[in-house]
């Protein structure tokens, strides 16, 4: 039996511009008005809300990580509450996800997003029965890159680590993949295109049209 564990920001879904949404929240409470892009800003958006909180607080030549820790909680509170009204799958994504599960394969989410957020955002995508097991970042003691949350996304959707594989859109899937030892397909059609580009993936996803090939060839 083979399991295909997936990303959720920048490869299942594009979740960028609620992520930055509340980004923008969380420095308009702080007086500071909107210091992200919801376009040109996307691929940190990626990377999660503590690089957004970063970048913004860098703009403000505010580069401490104590001004991310004091702000995490309110940019937590304010992504809840409007978490999915901008966000989309990826064309082709939910169907290409259904595709494998008609096949047989198990199927499981791998996130940096605390557990109950991509749970969110999966119910309010129509998607909450549409994976075998979903692993947060707050679900286990460690995150990716760390090859625990991997395992045990696979485990928990009843597949093999041996037959299993990533697909991710960053540096962080791919080392996530590494430390499991486990083949990675990384997405070019997100904003963090040009961090694909510079990295090795054993396979490069154009579109969710071309995952079963992807999969055939590195699970068999
Ligand atoms: O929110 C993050 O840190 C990134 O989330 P992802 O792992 O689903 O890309
Ligand atoms: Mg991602």
């Amino acid at each position: 039996m083979r399991t295909v564990i997936f990303d959720l920001d920048g490869t299942l879904a594009d979740t960028a511009a609620d992520m930055i949404a509340a980004a923008n929240a969380c420095f308009r409470a702080l007086g500071a008005g909107d210091l992200l892009d919801p376009g040109a800003d996307a691929a940190t958006a990626f990377h999660g809300g503590r690089a957004m909180l970063r970048l913004g607080f860098a703009r403000l030549g505010q580069g401490g990580e104590a001004e991310v820790d004091a702000a995490f909680p309110t940019f937590i509170a304010q992504y809840e509450a409007d978490l999915v009204s901008r966000s989309r799958f990826y064309p082709g994504a939910r169907d290409a996800v259904e595709r494998l599960k008609a096949a047989g394969d198990r199927v499981a989410v791998c996130t940096n997003k605390p557990e109950a957020l991509a749970l969110g955002v999966l119910a309010g995508l129509g998607a909450a029965d549409l994976f075998d097991a979903v692993i947060g970042a707050d679900t286990l003691p460690s995150r990716k890159p760390d090859p625990a949350p991997y395992r045990a996304a696979v485990e928990r959707a009843g597949g093999v680590l041996a037959r299993s594989m990533m697909i991710g859109d960053t540096g962080t899937d791919l080392a996530t993949a590494r430390a499991a030892g486990v083949p990675c397909a990384l997405v070019t059609f997100t904003a963090n295109a040009a961090e694909v580009a510079a990295l090795d993936p054993e396979a490069r996803l154009g579109s969710f049209d071309g995952l079963d090939a992807v999969v055939a060839r590195l699970l068999g």
